[in-house]
């Protein structure tokens, strides 16, 4: 997952291949709830590791379940050990649940019914999304719920429940504004449908009856048969009691693969690959965001489909634009408002009112993000109108503001495939980690960009402090890090090793050693050379001096030339060495010269070899210092030497914070988007 403040995406070209999809939201939470629920254990696999789902599973662990592992680990399923309906005596705490509303509304609704003692809270955004109507059916039952804050939103406190008044009248609901509500008294009543049936009956019109449909799928799988008249009355019959199904399958997230299904449809694919093949997730998808497959083709996707698969590449082109009730749709029919970008003519999504009240307001934020990129849009209390940028003058490079909302992050990633070959900047790229943490990464897996993917050359001489720039760059900006001299000094070290001397006359000999090695760059600087670890062996000055050695053969150099390109990938790369910008990455877009002095470089070497506890005198030092310059300055090739148009920066006095402050305002200069306001 990218961490970074913003996340730029260069202007995209093509795209094919395959994604696995990570396990639905809705389905994980739900089947944890109803397993944290049920007597025995329960085998969940593929559940979603997201936001969501962490504070889902806290909380039934504050309850008194038993989970195992105690969060999400990748290939592992989790045993979940239910509390068979009864919470331990004295249950009580407080119960954070960020902006989960399916981990907040059906909580809210079995710990209400099952009468602990727990305070719901979550970050500031959930306390504007309504509970009110959950909170009023649940109080006509005898349920004990206070607002903590504002009437009708979280953050409540709940008590011990009075049902000596519960009669036999059916439990009245709103289905109009989120279909949540429902949700949780389906999986909430049960509980309480011992002796007698419970009927709930759904005042307006059922909103999103797709997601009633998988909740009456699983708790069918969990042993509860709930009748459902016209999706009007749904009762739950006396006797009910949750029991666990052993194990049971989290499918892939039907919404998460909407913006693949988009991507299929946008593009074509290099290389004679075509379309986009997402796994996971097909035509036997218990979810409602299937349907959206329908709605791209309606636009010109071409699909085709088996039990969990998708294959989806582009039909009709520029898309075709629709007039869309999105009602069974809520969440996917974001990505048609993407879609809506590279269509031939305007296209209206209706029946969409219950964006308002989700992760933000929806259709406010999707419309000014659109209009951003030079759409022409129109809002209104439940629709949305979209008009593509007339023309490709008439786009622009936007950055793409999310409201802390995953979906808005992954729809605008659409952007990029714009006609006008711009990038697009997503801001807290990180907040897909509510539904798909590694959305970015499956995305530039499958996206090939139309110019090579941007890279920063930051040049200079030992201990300058490029390495130390670069890193701190490219983590800022989400970036592959190429740190260049450390393939010469394991070069150095695996000649040396194998007993070769480092001289011209072997330079075909360790050209062809290191071509043979295989080399494992890792997290924190880690290297394995044949999967030894060498990270300390190549940082002496011993190695230092071997690499400038082996650095002056024309056919070590060219060994490692394309060794080094292949690191330019999506989204981007900073490259720190002595040839970045001259000989590696001739056209990236910035180049840096970063000097210090002398004396400023040998005291900083100084200290960094006593603080990784390797021996190190000044005197020495400055002269191994000089002697590499030399030989880095006057090699015959690729010597040290800055790029033409490279920036010059002596950073002797400045700090490792302003130097990167440095850099990124170049950068930041050669970028088109407009400064945030
Ligand atoms: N502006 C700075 N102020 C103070 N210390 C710095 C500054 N820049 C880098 N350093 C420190 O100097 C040391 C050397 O920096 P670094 O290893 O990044 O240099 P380098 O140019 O990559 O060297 P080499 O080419 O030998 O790999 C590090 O300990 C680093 O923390
Ligand atoms: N692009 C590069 C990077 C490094 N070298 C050589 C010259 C250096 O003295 C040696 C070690 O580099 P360091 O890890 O200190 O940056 O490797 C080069 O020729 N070209």
């Amino acid at each position: 997952m990218y961490h970074t403040a913003f996340l730029d995406l260069p202007h995209l070209a093509t795209a094919s291949g395959s994604v696995q999809l990570p396990g639905s939201k809705s389905i994980s939470n739900r089947v944890l709830l109803l397993a944290a629920l049920s007597q025995g254990t329960t085998v969940v696999h593929d559940v979603l590791d997201s936001d969501d789902t962490r504070v889902m599973l806290q909380a039934l662990q504050q309850i008194g379940c038993v989970v195992e592992p105690a969060a999400v680990v990748a290939g592992q399923p989790l045993r979940i050990t239910g509390i068979d309906g009864f919470l331990p005596n004295n249950a009580r705490g407080q119960l954070f649940l960020g902006n989960a509303g399916t981990a907040m509304r059906p909580l809210t609704a079995a710990l209400a019914v099952l009468g602990g003692n727990f305070e719901m809270t979550g970050v500031p955004r959930m306390y504007e999304r309504p509970i009110g109507d959950l909170v009023d059916a649940l109080r006509q039952l005898g349920c004990k719920i206070d607002y903590l804050k504002d009437e009708g939103f979280p953050p409540l406190k709940i008590g011990q429940p009075d049902f000596s008044q519960l009669g036999s009248e059916s439990i009245k609901v709103r289905g109009d504004v989120s279909s949540q509500f429902l949700t949780s008294l389906l999986m909430a009543l049960p509980l309480l449908a011992t002796e007698q049936d419970i009927t709930i009956e759904v005042i307006g019109e059922l909103i999103s009856k797709p997601y009633i449909h998988i909740t009456l799928q699983l708790l069918a799988r969990f042993g509860i048969a709930v009748k459902n008249d016209n999706w009007q009355r749904f009762t739950i019959a006396a006797g009910s009691r949750y029991q666990s199904p052993g194990d049971i399958h989290v499918e892939a997230d039907a919404s998460s693969a909407s913006y693949f299904i988009a991507l299929g449809a946008l593009t074509t694919g290099a290389n004679g690959q075509n379309g986009i093949n997402v796994l996971g997730v097909g035509k036997d998808s218990i979810q409602g965001d299937i349907r959206f497959v329908e709605a791209a083709q309606a636009m010109g996707a071409v699909v085709q489909s088996g039990p969990n698969w998708l294959h989806i590449s582009r039909g009709t082109w520029p898309l075709k634009a629709i007039d869309m009730d999105c009602n069974h749709i809520p969440d996917a029919a974001m990505t048609l408002g993407a879609m809506a970008l590279f269509a031939d003519g305007t296209t209206t999504l209706r029946n969409i009112a219950s964006w308002r009240v989700k992760e933000t307001d929806r259709i406010a934020a999707m419309a000014n993000e659109l209009r951003k990129l030079g759409a022409t849009v129109q809002e209104g209390a439940d629709y949305i109108r979209i008009t593509p940028p007339a023309s490709r003058s008439d786009w622009t490079a936007a950055s793409i503001h999310t409201y802390d909302d995953h979906r808005i992050a992954m729809c605008f990633s659409l952007a990029a495939f714009n006609p006008a070959g711009l990038p697009v900047r997503i801001q807290d790229p990180q907040c897909v980690g509510k539904t798909f943490p590694d959305y970015f990464e499956a995305f530039f897996s499958v996206t090939q960009p139309s110019e090579p993917a941007p890279v920063i050359c930051i040049d200079g001489p030992t201990a300058s402090g490029k390495g130390t720039i670069a890193a701190i760059v490219a983590e800022r900006l989400g970036y592959h890090l190429l740190d260049s001299g450390s393939l010469y000094r394991i070069t150095g070290l695996a000649a040396s090793r194998a007993g070769i001397e480092l001289t011209e006359a072997n330079a075909q000999a360790i050209a062809d050693l290191v071509s043979s090695k295989v080399i494992t760059f890792l997290p924190d600087q880690q290297v394995l050379l044949d999967g030894d670890d060498i990270s300390l062996d190549i940082r002496t000055e011993q190695a230092g001096m071997n690499a400038s050695q082996v650095a002056t053969f024309p056919a070590v150099r060219q060994a490692l030339l394309q060794v080094q390109r292949n690191f330019c990938r999506l989204p981007g790369l900073v490259g720190d060495g002595r040839d970045m910008g001259t000989t590696i990455f001739p056209d990236a877009p910035l180049k840096v010269y970063l000097t210090a002095s002398v004396q400023c470089r040998a005291e900083r070497r100084y200290k960094q070899l006593i603080s990784k506890g390797l021996s190190a005198n000044m005197a020495d030092l400055i002269a191994d210092l000089e002697a590499r310059d030399a030989r880095d300055i006057n090699r015959a090739a690729s010597p040290l030497k800055p790029a033409q148009d490279a920036l010059h920066w002596d950073n002797s006095d400045s700090t490792i914070d302003e130097a990167v402050q440095q850099v990124l305002t170049w950068w930041e200069q050669r970028q088109p988007f407009a400064p945030v306001a």
